[in-house]
């Protein structure tokens, strides 16, 4: 068995954040753990509230789980506020923790500052050196470089500006774009496309979140990062098209083992 961790925040509603990590885990057949940074209470229709969790309990919950059992991977999400990531910057760096995914959440969809914009510098500078992998969307890449990112020479560029600021590599994911949704990877070298058609749906509530965890259980087991990406994106697309709308704003994605494994 794999053991994937994920570090983010509690979406109430169940779409988004460490709910949507742990079911994409449970999809990918590896097993989910959780360290919770920040409680948000939050619906299809917005966030209403945030809790930040004290950072010696964030610092207590990495300990706990790596002190005891082995991680293969991990994704960090939501990380609010300055003293959160220096905290998991610190304590991550006493284990040789690997395969690292961070999606550096700073907005959700419905227009809530997830990251306070102070601790913006602070994201850039302690957690991207961090990162085997980086997954900004385009406001977010945008947020990172300075740049206007809204199309694919913009989003090669960004890479490439993203990439000198230390992830190993930098996914640029494409939902935000108009047409196919395209994102695109960059090694430091040379970029690599993964292009969907779009899936006509305002259910989208949480993509982010499970592709990044998508990735890191890919990469926990064993899987290269074109095909962790190449298999995280088909089953982001998969819980897209079978997403469904509860409540009164844009509904979650769905996830279930079927989908990812239609022959079992
Ligand atoms: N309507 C859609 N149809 C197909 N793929 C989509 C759609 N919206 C987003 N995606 C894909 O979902 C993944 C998450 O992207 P995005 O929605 O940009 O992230 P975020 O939730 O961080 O804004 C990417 O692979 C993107 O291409
Ligand atoms: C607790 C929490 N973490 C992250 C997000 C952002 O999730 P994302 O997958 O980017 O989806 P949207 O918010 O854009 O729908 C969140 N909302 N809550």
């Amino acid at each position: 068995m794999k053991n994937l961790l994920t570090i983010a925040g509690s979406d109430s509603s169940g779409g988004a954040g460490i709910q949507a990590d742990l079911k994409t885990f449970s999809a990918h057949r590896v097993f989910g753990m959780s360290v919770i940074t920040a409680v948000t209470a939050q619906s299809t229709r917005g966030v209403f509230a945030v809790q930040d969790i004290d950072p010696g309990v964030i610092k207590k919950q990495i300990e706990a789980v790596f002190e005891d059992i082995a991680v293969h991977g991990i994704k960090i999400g939501m990380v609010s506020q300055i003293q959160t990531i220096q905290v998991i910057a610190e304590t991550l760096k006493q284990y040789p923790y690997k395969n690292l995914v961070v999606d550096p959440v700073m907005i959700s969809k419905s227009g809530f500052d997830l990251l306070q914009p102070e601790a913006k510098a602070a994201l850039i500078s302690h957690l991207l050196p961090m990162a085997t992998v980086l997954t900004p969307n385009l406001p977010e890449a945008e947020e990172i470089t300075g740049m206007k990112v809204q199309n694919l020479e913009d989003m090669k560029k960004a890479a490439v500006k993203i990439h000198s600021l230390g992830p190993a590599f930098v996914l640029i994911k494409g939902g935000h774009l108009q047409g196919d949704a395209m994102d695109i990877l960059y090694d430091g070298s040379s970029f690599t496309t993964y292009t969907t058609k779009r899936v006509a749906t305002k259910n989208t509530h949480g993509t982010g979140c499970t592709l990044s965890s998508a990735i890191a259980a890919n990469l926990g087991k064993g899987e290269s990062i074109q095909v962790a990406i190449k298999h995280a994106k088909a089953y982001i697309t998969t819980a897209i098209e079978h997403s469904f709308s509860i409540g009164r704003g844009p509904g979650p994605v769905h996830h279930f083992y079927q989908l990812y494994h239609p022959d079992s």
